[in-house]
């Protein structure tokens, strides 16, 4: 156990200047001689330099309850323990953690739910540690898994790594510049990779109970299937146990959240702790699944991810999914996925009943929010200038670059200048494969849903003209509201 105290540790930047008093204070950090504690004095002191001033009001939900917060906003399936609640409002602020295997390059919108929480922690006075499974994403969770995972190879993993590295830094970094306390970023790698399998079974496996182990939902389905369960992955339970066990000893972290999918891997770690240190006061809190309409989890595997990475999905495409979220979600992912006050969202709820409530003024909110929340306020302008350029109908002036900046998210295709000039909009429609038919292309046109450059054409002879290529280089055509295609002229 000693080569595990002693592996180094990656703590990231993100680190609160307020925090003179950094929340890692137990062995071995004390030991001034210890590499660890001078690794992480460096790392302090150069993220002091760079951080900006203290401001006046540190953390505006300071005295709020946590555990109140997240029940009342529909955000906690289970505690382990009722005590949480006091120990939330108790002097000492909870040091709170969230693991994300790094299993792809981004993050997604169901992961984005544990990033949530852990701001509502830091909202409320507590301390946040974001941990990255560089370890344990070796090993595959197979957590309401029905097949075994994929082996990935230590490059993937580094590389996805440092994908959702960025993600969260990014996230939880920028929307903790209110004064609140910033989160560490830990890679459970820097502990494991020192383990012996020796130290690991005389340390850790001689407490755990197979029973107990096998009882877990996760294993349980496992067994019960064709395949069955490797022992690799059974060991999985273990890992995210020990993690705890590690950053609890170690570091004074007692809680950790998770999905619901989460419980048997978290309650794995409060036992641990419990058995071998036998110590109390370590607390899990699993939030709900956040579900498709077909009832679906949102995950990567299902396909079709709305990932928090701005290279994996544009901030317009994240936007446009929030914007066009159907009205029986729109209040329930508003209190789970946005920072407004509960007030605030009854009275957006109310004003959805209201007679001349304008359709989606919901769904804007809560897609203004949540982009602003995950890509900035940058992204959000960029989402909602694409959003405009995109409207049929939209008065504003298009230039090259708008249009290029939604290349990506629209069909698009290339044509000679030649055959472009003078060719007929609705042969072009048809060309293009924008629409199936010229007389599909007439009917459209007659029912007004034909637009060029965002302006309704209604001549069936309208050919293109030169002063129509926007910026000599594209066109936009569109098909009703939502099918577009852009035409860049080579
Ligand atoms: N739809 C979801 N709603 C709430 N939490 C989720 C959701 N999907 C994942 N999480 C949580 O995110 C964390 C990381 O989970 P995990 O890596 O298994 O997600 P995943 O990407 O959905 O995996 P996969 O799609 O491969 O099942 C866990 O705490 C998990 O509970
Ligand atoms: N098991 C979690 C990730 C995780 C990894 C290690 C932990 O200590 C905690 C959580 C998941 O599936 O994504």
């Amino acid at each position: 156990m000693a080569a595990i105290a002693a592996a180094s540790h990656r703590v990231s930047l993100l680190i609160h200047p307020n925090s003179r008093r950094f929340f890692f204070s137990s062995p071995p950090f004390r030991n001034p001689k210890n590499p660890s504690f001078l690794l992480l004095r460096r790392t302090i002191t150069c993220a002091q330099q760079t951080l900006e001033p203290p401001k006046s009001d540190p953390t505006p939900n300071r005295r709020s309850n946590v555990v109140d917060v997240l029940q009342e906003r529909g955000l906690i399936e289970s505690v382990t323990s009722e005590a949480l609640r006091a120990a939330a409002c108790s002097d000492r602020p909870l040091r709170v953690y969230c693991g994300f295997d790094p299993t792809a390059e981004s993050l997604h919108l169901g992961n984005l739910l544990g990033i949530i929480v852990l701001s509502w922690f830091q909202r409320c006075g507590h301390r946040t540690v974001a941990l990255i499974g560089g370890a344990t994403a070796r090993v595959g969770d197979p957590s309401g898994k029905s097949l075994e995972r994929p082996e990935l190879d230590s490059g993937t993993v580094e590389r996805n790594s440092a994908g959702i590295e960025n993600v969260i830094k990014r996230i939880l970094g920028a929307n903790s510049d209110a004064g609140i306390e910033k989160a560490a970023i830990l890679n459970n790698y820097d502990w494991w990779r020192e383990m012996k399998m020796l130290d690991f079974l005389r340390e850790v496996g001689r407490f755990a109970r197979v029973g107990t182990m096998i009882a877990k939902e996760s294993v349980k389905k496992r067994l019960a299937s064709e395949e069955g369960m490797s022992y690799t992955e059974f060991t999985y339970q273990l890992l995210q146990g020990y993690d705890f066990l590690y950053m609890f000893k170690n570091m004074g972290v007692n809680v950790q959240i998770g999905g619901s999918d989460q419980w048997g891997n978290i309650t794995a770690g409060t036992d641990l702790i419990r058995k071998i240190l036998q110590a109390e006061g370590a607390y899990g809190l699993t939030f709900p699944l956040l579900l498709k309409s077909d009832g679906t989890k949102f995950g990567k595997s299902e396909g079709g991810a709305i990932w928090l990475s701005p290279s994996a999905l544009s901030p317009y495409k994240f936007y446009q999914y929030f914007f066009t979220i159907p009205d029986v979600d729109v209040v329930r992912f508003l209190k789970i996925l946005t920072f407004l006050s509960m007030e605030e969202i009854e009275e957006l709820e109310e004003g959805m009943r209201r007679p001349g409530y304008v359709p989606n003024s919901a769904q804007r909110r809560l897609a203004e929010e949540v982009t602003r929340f995950v890509h900035g306020e940058e992204g959000l302008l960029e989402a909602l200038k694409a959003t405009e350029a995109l409207r049929p109908g939209a008065e504003t002036k298009l230039d090259w670059e708008t249009i290029e900046g939604i290349a990506e998210d629209v069909p698009s295709c290339s044509l000679d200048y030649d055959c472009v000039l003078n060719a007929c909009l609705i042969d072009l429609s048809v060309l293009t494969g924008l629409i199936a038919s010229k007389s599909a292309a007439r009917r459209l046109m007659k029912q007004g849903g034909l637009y060029l450059n965002n302006k309704r054409v209604e001549n069936e002879e309208k050919t293109i003209e030169e002063s129509d290529i926007v910026d000599g280089k594209v066109l936009l055509l569109s098909a009703g509201k939502k099918n577009k295609m852009v035409i860049r002229i080579s």
